[in-house]
Protein backbone atom coordinates (compact mmCIF):
# COMPACT_ATOMS: atom_id res chain seq x y z
CA UNK A 1 0.00 0.00 0.00
CA UNK A 2 1.54 3.07 -0.74
CA UNK A 3 2.49 6.03 1.86
CA UNK A 4 -0.14 8.50 1.92
CA UNK A 5 2.39 11.85 3.17
CA UNK A 6 1.68 13.00 6.64
CA UNK A 7 0.01 16.45 5.51
CA UNK A 8 -2.10 15.19 2.82
CA UNK A 9 -3.15 13.01 5.76
CA UNK A 10 -3.42 15.45 8.29
CA UNK A 11 -5.94 17.85 5.63
CA UNK A 12 -7.89 14.83 4.99
CA UNK A 13 -8.51 14.16 8.09
CA UNK A 14 -9.31 17.89 8.77
CA UNK A 15 -12.23 17.59 5.99
CA UNK A 16 -13.15 15.08 7.02
CA UNK A 17 -14.03 16.24 10.37
CA UNK A 18 -15.31 19.96 9.18
CA UNK A 19 -17.82 16.87 6.52
CA UNK A 20 -18.48 15.49 9.84
CA UNK A 21 -19.31 18.74 11.71
CA UNK A 22 -21.09 19.81 8.93
CA UNK A 23 -23.00 16.34 9.03
CA UNK A 24 -23.77 16.63 12.97
CA UNK A 25 -25.11 20.11 12.11
CA UNK A 26 -27.36 19.13 9.44
CA UNK A 27 -28.57 16.06 11.39
CA UNK A 28 -29.16 18.73 14.26
CA UNK A 29 -31.48 20.75 11.94
CA UNK A 30 -33.07 18.00 11.05
CA UNK A 31 -33.89 15.96 13.52
CA UNK A 32 -37.46 15.12 15.39
CA UNK A 33 -38.49 16.74 18.80
CA UNK A 34 -37.54 15.96 21.74
CA UNK A 35 -39.49 12.14 22.85
CA UNK A 36 -39.73 12.17 27.18
CA UNK A 37 -37.95 8.91 28.53
CA UNK A 38 -40.60 6.03 28.60
CA UNK A 39 -40.75 5.05 32.36
CA UNK A 40 -40.33 1.42 33.21
CA UNK A 41 -43.76 -0.41 33.92
CA UNK A 42 -43.79 -0.78 37.70
CA UNK A 43 -44.52 -4.71 39.05
CA UNK A 44 -48.31 -5.77 39.46
CA UNK A 45 -48.82 -6.50 43.33
CA UNK A 46 -48.61 -9.66 43.86
CA UNK A 47 -52.31 -9.31 45.90
CA UNK A 48 -55.36 -8.10 43.83
CA UNK A 49 -55.29 -4.10 44.69
CA UNK A 50 -58.63 -2.89 46.24
CA UNK A 51 -60.27 -1.64 43.41
CA UNK A 52 -64.04 -1.89 41.68
CA UNK A 53 -62.86 -5.81 40.88
CA UNK A 54 -63.98 -6.47 43.94
CA UNK A 55 -67.60 -6.25 43.24
CA UNK A 56 -66.91 -9.08 40.19
CA UNK A 57 -65.75 -11.24 43.28
CA UNK A 58 -68.16 -10.24 46.04
CA UNK A 59 -70.78 -11.02 43.31
CA UNK A 60 -69.25 -14.45 42.41
CA UNK A 61 -68.76 -15.16 46.19
CA UNK A 62 -72.41 -14.47 46.96
CA UNK A 63 -73.55 -16.40 44.56
CA UNK A 64 -71.71 -19.66 45.90
CA UNK A 65 -73.28 -19.47 48.99
CA UNK A 66 -76.74 -19.65 47.31
CA UNK A 67 -78.46 -23.01 49.11
CA UNK A 68 -75.92 -23.42 51.32
CA UNK A 69 -76.19 -22.77 55.33
CA UNK A 70 -78.03 -19.98 56.23
CA UNK A 71 -76.58 -20.30 59.83
CA UNK A 72 -73.54 -20.20 58.67
CA UNK A 73 -73.71 -17.91 55.69
CA UNK A 74 -75.29 -14.42 56.12
CA UNK A 75 -75.88 -14.21 52.15
CA UNK A 76 -77.17 -17.44 52.44
CA UNK A 77 -79.44 -16.52 55.01
CA UNK A 78 -80.54 -13.12 53.21
CA UNK A 79 -81.11 -15.38 50.36
CA UNK A 80 -83.47 -17.70 51.73
CA UNK A 81 -85.67 -15.12 52.95
CA UNK A 82 -86.51 -14.16 49.97
CA UNK A 83 -86.89 -10.64 47.89
CA UNK A 84 -89.19 -8.63 49.89
CA UNK A 85 -86.56 -9.44 52.69
CA UNK A 86 -83.50 -8.56 50.41
CA UNK A 87 -85.00 -5.56 49.21
CA UNK A 88 -86.18 -4.22 52.51
CA UNK A 89 -82.59 -4.93 53.85
CA UNK A 90 -81.26 -2.82 50.74
CA UNK A 91 -83.52 0.09 51.31
CA UNK A 92 -82.34 0.04 54.98
CA UNK A 93 -78.90 0.54 54.01
CA UNK A 94 -79.58 2.62 51.72
CA UNK A 95 -81.09 5.20 53.93
CA UNK A 96 -77.96 4.72 56.45
CA UNK A 97 -75.98 5.45 53.43
CA UNK A 98 -77.60 9.28 53.05
CA UNK A 99 -78.28 9.76 56.58
CA UNK A 100 -74.17 9.48 57.03
CA UNK A 101 -74.35 11.86 53.60
CA UNK A 102 -76.44 14.80 55.01
CA UNK A 103 -74.80 14.35 58.60
CA UNK A 104 -71.29 14.90 56.05
CA UNK A 105 -69.55 11.79 57.90
CA UNK A 106 -67.07 10.71 55.69
CA UNK A 107 -65.80 7.46 57.84
CA UNK A 108 -69.43 6.55 58.24
CA UNK A 109 -70.29 6.93 54.54
CA UNK A 110 -67.63 4.42 53.71
CA UNK A 111 -69.11 2.18 55.79
CA UNK A 112 -72.41 2.38 54.94
CA UNK A 113 -71.33 2.70 50.99
CA UNK A 114 -70.36 -0.69 51.77
CA UNK A 115 -73.22 -2.51 53.67
CA UNK A 116 -75.20 -1.14 50.53
CA UNK A 117 -73.12 -2.42 47.79
CA UNK A 118 -73.03 -5.77 49.22
CA UNK A 119 -76.57 -5.74 49.56
CA UNK A 120 -76.96 -4.19 46.05
CA UNK A 121 -75.18 -7.44 44.68
CA UNK A 122 -77.46 -9.87 47.25
CA UNK A 123 -80.27 -8.43 45.23
CA UNK A 124 -78.71 -8.67 41.73
CA UNK A 125 -78.06 -12.47 42.53
CA UNK A 126 -81.73 -13.10 43.81
CA UNK A 127 -82.80 -11.20 40.51
CA UNK A 128 -80.56 -13.31 38.29
CA UNK A 129 -78.42 -10.47 37.41
CA UNK A 130 -75.20 -10.53 36.66
CA UNK A 131 -72.60 -7.75 37.29
CA UNK A 132 -71.34 -7.27 33.38
CA UNK A 133 -75.00 -6.76 32.83
CA UNK A 134 -74.66 -3.39 34.98
CA UNK A 135 -71.03 -2.28 33.57
CA UNK A 136 -72.33 -2.89 30.34
CA UNK A 137 -75.18 -0.41 30.50
CA UNK A 138 -72.91 1.89 32.77
CA UNK A 139 -70.29 1.94 29.20
CA UNK A 140 -73.13 2.66 26.75
CA UNK A 141 -73.79 5.55 29.00
CA UNK A 142 -70.52 7.24 29.18
CA UNK A 143 -70.29 10.06 27.03
CA UNK A 144 -73.85 11.07 27.42
CA UNK A 145 -74.57 13.91 29.97
CA UNK A 146 -77.76 13.45 31.92
CA UNK A 147 -79.01 16.81 30.95
CA UNK A 148 -78.94 15.62 27.32
CA UNK A 149 -80.20 12.22 27.85
CA UNK A 150 -82.71 14.18 30.06
CA UNK A 151 -83.72 16.71 27.17
CA UNK A 152 -84.17 13.72 24.61
CA UNK A 153 -86.52 11.82 26.14
CA UNK A 154 -89.97 11.95 24.75
CA UNK A 155 -92.05 14.09 26.18
CA UNK A 156 -95.36 12.97 27.94
CA UNK A 157 -98.41 14.56 26.12
CA UNK A 158 -100.52 14.87 29.22
CA UNK A 159 -97.74 15.83 31.47
CA UNK A 160 -98.89 19.68 32.84
N1 LIG B 1 -69.78 -7.52 52.56
C1 LIG B 1 -70.43 -8.24 53.32
C2 LIG B 1 -71.33 -7.69 54.28
N2 LIG B 1 -71.68 -6.43 54.56
C3 LIG B 1 -72.57 -6.50 55.55
N3 LIG B 1 -72.81 -7.78 55.90
C4 LIG B 1 -73.65 -8.30 56.95
O1 LIG B 1 -74.95 -7.79 56.83
C5 LIG B 1 -75.57 -7.86 58.11
C6 LIG B 1 -76.33 -6.61 58.32
O2 LIG B 1 -76.78 -6.61 59.62
P1 LIG B 1 -78.30 -6.50 59.98
O3 LIG B 1 -78.46 -6.73 61.45
O4 LIG B 1 -78.81 -5.23 59.41
O5 LIG B 1 -78.89 -7.71 59.14
P2 LIG B 1 -79.88 -8.84 59.54
O6 LIG B 1 -79.21 -9.80 60.49
O7 LIG B 1 -80.34 -9.45 58.25
O8 LIG B 1 -80.98 -8.01 60.26
P3 LIG B 1 -82.54 -8.25 60.49
O9 LIG B 1 -83.19 -7.19 59.68
O10 LIG B 1 -82.91 -9.61 60.04
O11 LIG B 1 -82.71 -8.06 61.95
C7 LIG B 1 -74.47 -8.06 59.14
O12 LIG B 1 -74.52 -9.39 59.61
C8 LIG B 1 -73.23 -7.83 58.33
O13 LIG B 1 -72.12 -8.60 58.78
C9 LIG B 1 -72.05 -8.55 55.11
N4 LIG B 1 -71.93 -9.91 55.04
C10 LIG B 1 -71.07 -10.42 54.13
N5 LIG B 1 -70.31 -9.64 53.28
C11 LIG B 1 -69.41 -10.26 52.28
O14 LIG B 1 -69.98 -11.45 51.81
C12 LIG B 1 -69.05 -12.52 51.95
C13 LIG B 1 -69.78 -13.79 52.22
O15 LIG B 1 -70.41 -13.69 53.49
P4 LIG B 1 -71.27 -14.91 54.05
O16 LIG B 1 -72.37 -15.12 53.10
O17 LIG B 1 -71.76 -14.49 55.42
O18 LIG B 1 -70.33 -16.09 54.11
C14 LIG B 1 -68.14 -12.08 53.09
O19 LIG B 1 -66.88 -12.72 52.99
C15 LIG B 1 -68.04 -10.60 52.85
O20 LIG B 1 -67.06 -10.36 51.86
Amino acid sequence: MPKIPKTTRKNDDTKAAGKKSVTKKTARKKAAPAVPAIKAVPPLPAEPAATAEILDRLFNVVVSRKGTDPAISHSARLLSRGRRKIAQKFGEEAVECLIEAVAGNAEELIGESADVLYHLIVMWVDAGIHPSDVWSELTRRQGTSGIAEKAARPRDPLAV
